[in-house]
């Protein structure tokens, strides 16, 4: 009898259609994607908003609207670098790249004028610091040859590190060119209306990641789920981590590493630099952010 009843259930499970959730599950594409900036804390917001249960966020970067040869790939391979969903569930996926790539608005847009965008930012100073030492581990990682930031940042530099060579910033840098919010900015709002981009403060979420993930929700409509009790600081790493289902995570050590040295001379005229930028950037998005 009892192998009967087993051979009838197998059956009927062939017969009947696989459970609704099985079935409505699917790849789909992002309803919101965060943009940017490159170094402003894009992973622990894409960690932080996954916390969600009525989100799913793709893992790795996707590089889809920055990249021609991903691009030409055509939404069917985009589609497919995307996570398994049920419907009502929003799907994240970041790229910091895309901020300042000149085409992606307009590729974007064309894919869905109504997706939501989230643009994290953080002082453009310190995010071409981080910017440099990130590219600094690569190469030395490669045992690629490298060059000070000082050398990279200053026109006229003597070579010596410490920027007495007279040497103004070079605007065509590309870490600083990257930091020039302003002019990126622009160009998402020749193809998004102001209020498609939501700009999430990255220092603010350095150092209170609860409030700055409500307002996301809030932006994205989604109901309230992401708990003060979902982080922690973690006194070792100097960073907020994350707890979900039980279990704790921490960004990895890429993230919130030291910051190649960068005298102090340089970096004031670093911020001197910035300051009209800035001033700009602050006019579009309608607020100010208390950078150097
Ligand atoms: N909770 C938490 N844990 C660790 N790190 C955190 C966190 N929140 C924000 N950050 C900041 O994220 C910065 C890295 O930014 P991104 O993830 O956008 O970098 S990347 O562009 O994807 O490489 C990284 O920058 P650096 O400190 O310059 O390394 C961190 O300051």
């Amino acid at each position: 009898l009892r192998e009967l009843r087993a051979s009838t259930a197998s059956a009927l499970a062939l017969a009947l259609p696989p459970p609704a959730h099985t079935n409505a599950t699917a790849q789909r594409l992002p309803g919101a994607i965060i943009i940017g900036v490159r170094k402003g804390g894009t992973r622990a917001l894409l960690e932080m908003l996954n916390l969600h249960p009525d989100v799913e966020v793709a893992k790795a970067e996707v590089h889809y609207f920055n990249l021609d040869e991903n691009y030409r790939r055509g939404l069917s391979w985009y589609r497919a670098q995307m996570p398994f969903t049920l419907p009502g569930q929003l799907t994240v996926e970041k790229t910091p790249g895309y901020f300042s790539a000149p085409l992606v608005p307009e590729r974007m847009w064309e894919m869905n004028p109504a997706v939501r965008l989230l643009l994290i930012v953080r002082d453009p100073a310190e995010r071409l610091v981080s910017d440099y030492t990130q590219v600094l581990h690569n190469r030395l990682q490669r045992h690629k040859p490298y060059q000070s930031l000082e050398e990279l940042l200053l026109l006229d530099h003597d070579g010596n590190g410490n920027g007495r060579g007279g040497g103004r910033i070079d605007p065509g840098y590309k870490a600083l060119q990257r930091s020039l919010y302003h002019v990126h900015f622009q160009r998402w709002l020749e193809h998004f209306p102001r209020q498609q981009i939501h700009v999430v403060d990255g220092e603010a979420l350095v150092r209170d990641p609860y409030p700055e993930l409500r307002k996301a929700e809030r932006f994205l409509e989604l109901p309230p789920r992401i708990m003060p009790s979902n982080f922690y600081f973690n006194a070792t790493k100097g960073f907020y981590c994350l707890i979900s289902a039980g279990h704790d995570k921490c960004l990895d050590e890429s993230k919130g590493r030291p910051h190649a040295p960068l005298s102090q001379r340089t970096f004031h005229k670093l911020c001197h630099f910035l300051q009209e930028p800035n001033k700009r950037f602050f006019n579009l998005v309608g607020r100010t952010f208390p950078w150097c």
